[in-house]
């Protein structure tokens, strides 16, 4: 395949990096057919890290984190969780090593409560047996029930509890997506377009949520359209284009490159990204996040 030019700034030490890491992709291709949605891409995730992955439509961002949460298996190439092998491993058993997703369209139960729609979470991650469903057991349910108000307080959640999921905004429902994916009490969380459809304010307040998350020990993976918060909240930013990774680094460098302005930002230049949205800076550079989350996090 023809991809766009490759010019992916190298790291030193790239498996010494994966040794380390908690999540590694090698080589990683996804093809349908004729289509090679995800080609021979390579990154790690570090604990702790707050990474954004960014690209243009069709660049095969989510057929990547289908693949490193187990909904698609890859045509080749390894991924990796702890050094542990789990190319191909089924969802929930990805999902209890502590990779948990949330989705682009939210997947909200309408008729459900709030808390019944995060229990959905804690309940996946208690393993439910054939015969405790048949004998209607309800193993662990004390542990469902924690999690689940956990989750609740951490989003800002509790005070809707008992609110059918249908009468939320539209933002609360955002949260409630997030909420079920914390009740999972995951490692690692990949959220799929989590801005979408906010407004600015509420961009702005989802992002301080997001970096509070990030302070409090979760690694996150964020795909997102709003290049202003990934380059704002984000430590390092990996772009795809046309399913291969065409670069990796600090949103500046991201920023200052021209393949990925060629191929992906076009006339938008570094300086559109400073002074601008939620995280405005007085010193007129970009926001660090240390520095966003020292301000408002
Ligand atoms: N199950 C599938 N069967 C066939 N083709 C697929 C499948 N899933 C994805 N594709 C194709 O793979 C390519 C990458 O799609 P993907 O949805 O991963 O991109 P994306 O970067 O997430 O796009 P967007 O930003 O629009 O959500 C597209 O050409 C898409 O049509």
């Amino acid at each position: 395949m023809n991809g766009p030019r490759l010019n992916v700034i190298a790291s030193p030490g790239q498996e010494a990096l994966a040794e380390e890491s908690l999540l590694s992709l090698a080589g990683v291709t996804r093809r349908f057919g004729g289509l090679t949605a995800v080609e021979d891409v390579s990154f790690t995730l570090a604990e702790g890290e707050l990474v954004g992955l960014i690209g243009p439509n069709g660049a095969g961002k989510t057929t990547l984190f289908n693949l490193i949460t187990g909904f698609t298996a890859p045509s080749s190439g390894e991924i990796r969780w702890r050094r542990k092998v789990i190319t191909g491993a089924p969802v929930h058993r990805i999902a209890r090593l502590g990779i948990t997703r949330t989705f682009q369209n939210l997947r909200v139960f309408p008729n459900l409560t709030v808390f019944d729609n995060v229990s959905v979470g804690a309940i996946g991650r208690y393993r439910y047996g054939l015969l405790d469903t048949l004998l209607h057991r309800a193993p662990r349910a004390k542990e469902v029930g924690e999690a689940t108000w956990r989750a609740l307080e951490q989003t800002g959640l509790l005070p809707y509890a008992n609110e059918l999921a249908a009468n939320l905004s539209y933002g609360k429902r955002k949260y409630l997506e997030i909420a079920r994916g914390l009740a999972f009490d995951p490692q690692l969380l990949i959220l799929d377009e989590p801005a979408a459809g906010l407004n600015d304010t509420e961009t702005g307040e989802l992002s301080a949520f997001l970096a509070r998350l990030n302070r409090q020990g979760l690694t996150l993976l964020l795909v997102e359209h709003d290049l202003n918060l990934v380059m704002n909240l984000c430590q390092r930013v990996l772009v795809l284009a046309a399913g291969r990774l065409l670069a990796q680094g600090t949103p500046a460098e991201i920023l200052d490159n021209r393949a990925v302005q060629d191929v992906y930002l076009g006339v938008k230049r570094r300086h559109e990204f400073i002074n601008v949205g939620p995280h405005r800076s007085e010193a007129g550079g970009i926001v660090h996040p240390a520095g966003y989350l020292a301000a408002g996090g």
